[in-house]
């Protein structure tokens, strides 16, 4: 590692705690420092000092097309032109909405706002105010943003710490928080009788892709939908990665399932700040300023964030869909065999889960909850990762966070990868 990476990391410790804007970006238990990146094109994105690497954290899903989509950078430069915030009403939102809304059936109406965290404190607050209910059901392992409410056994940052909660959640906050296993439908009967009448909502990331890659059975999301109805409370999918990610419509669409309320971000802004909000008419009319519910933002509906979301959702046809998971069969087939035959074999325990787009590198099939997690998966993912880090591979720098591929990632860059691997293909 060179100076010019470790010195940036130093003076950025001094202006910023720990040295990052967000605590997955860190390295944490790596023994590299973070890579400091200057620019991104394609499939790959460039440190300071011009290497390439081809990339799989894609700014954590945004990034579907690539980086720098010609289309989407046209569509910017020309929003660029009009000015980038008016704090008033625009017609590009309109666009956006409309455009989302006749593809996705739950949605009647959605508001937009900065990132997937506001979209779920939203959310929340929402599935409260429309039921007059405190409590919400969280699934342990399960993230959905830096909401205080949230930051309990969550996924992401906190995945696997022993404790995965945050401090300075006041105990009357965590105290409507019910934390359950995934799958318990046990658990869930019984808190149901437990807190009749008081269960707002439960809040659940429909493909749980924060601590891992813990693919659910369609009947356990059924069941969710079953039992949210019979009790009057409300289901909310939080698709903020698996929304247009998986399919258009998300998990949603994938399992005919339909949540009461769903929280999107990520691709909806193709790179820029956004999260949107999506219920029926009825429920999204308890926010202000028709109903009760208070929920505002001065940068909401950024217009160029409009723009770069629609500019990239119209490019995900229904091949794109099908030629992306194509890639990703390509690049995890390679990765798993790579690492069979790795310096006789020292990645050989591990394998690939892949669910459309997305992957997660885990030594044991079949995750479906946090106590299937092999205890030994950090302390290899670490060795892992340096080396694909050296060979210019750029993997999340975290064990429990997955990867993405996006359209990027074409034939050239997979017999790259295998170039950087020294693979035979
Ligand atoms: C499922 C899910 N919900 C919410 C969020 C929070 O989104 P943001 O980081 O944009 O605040 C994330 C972020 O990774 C997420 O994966
Ligand atoms: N899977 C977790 C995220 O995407 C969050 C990224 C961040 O908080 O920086």
């Amino acid at each position: 590692m060179s100076n010019i990476q470790t010195d940036l990391f130093t003076k950025s410790k001094t202006l910023v705690p720990g040295g990052v804007h967000s605590p997955v970006r860190s390295f944490k238990g790596l023994t590299s420092t973070p890579r400091f990146f200057k620019r991104a094109e394609g499939a790959y994105i460039y440190d300071v000092e011009d290497k390439s690497y081809v990339d799989f954290c894609m700014s954590f899903g945004p990034m579907i097309l690539g980086h720098r989509n010609p289309i989407v950078e046209k569509a910017l430069q020309e929003g660029l032109t009009r000015g980038w915030s008016y704090g008033a009403c625009e017609p590009y939102s309109l666009e956006l909405a409309e455009y989302l809304i006749s593809r996705l059936p739950h949605v009647e109406q959605l508001r937009f706002v900065n990132s997937g965290t506001e979209a779920v404190m939203t959310a929340l607050r929402l599935a409260r105010g429309v039921t007059g209910r405190n409590k919400i059901i969280k699934f342990n392992g399960c993230y959905h943003g830096h909401v205080d409410s949230m930051l309990i056994k969550a996924g992401s940052g906190l995945a696997g710490e022993a404790e995965a909660s945050s401090a300075g959640v006041p105990e009357g906050v965590a105290h409507d928080t019910l934390i359950l296993e995934l799958g318990d439908i046990a658990g869930l009967k019984q808190c149901f009788i437990d807190h009749k009448d008081q269960i707002a909502a439960i809040i659940i990331e429909p493909l749980p892709a924060n601590n891992g890659l813990m693919v659910q059975p369609k009947e356990f999301l059924q069941f969710l939908r079953d039992i949210t109805t019979a009790n009057k409370s409300l289901l909310i999918f939080d698709e903020v990665i698996s929304g247009f990610r998986v399919a258009f419509g998300g998990m949603a669409e994938v399992t005919g399932i339909k949540p009461d309320i769903v929280t999107l971000g990520k691709i909806i802004g193709g790179g820029l700040p956004v999260g949107a909000i999506g219920a029926s008419k009825f429920i999204m009319e308890h926010l202000a300023p028709i109903g009760k519910v208070y929920q505002a933002g001065t940068l909401s509906a950024n217009p160029l964030a409009m723009v770069g979301g629609l500019s990239t959702l119209k490019q995900m046809t229904p091949e794109a869909y099908k030629k992306i998971e194509e890639q990703t069969k390509k690049i995890t087939t390679l990765l798993t065999n790579w690492m069979k035959s790795y310096n006789n074999g020292e990645f050989a325990m591990f394998q690939v889960t892949t669910y459309s787009s997305l992957f997660w590198i885990v030594p044991k099939d079949n995750v479906t909850k946090i106590s299937d997690i092999p205890a030994n998966l950090t302390e290899n993912f670490n060795k892992l990762f340096e080396v694909m880090l050296e060979r210019g591979i750029y993997l999340a720098p975290n064990a429990y966070e997955v990867g993405f591929v996006s359209l990027a990632h074409d034939d050239s860059v997979v017999a790259d990868l295998a170039k950087r691997l020294d693979f035979k293909l």
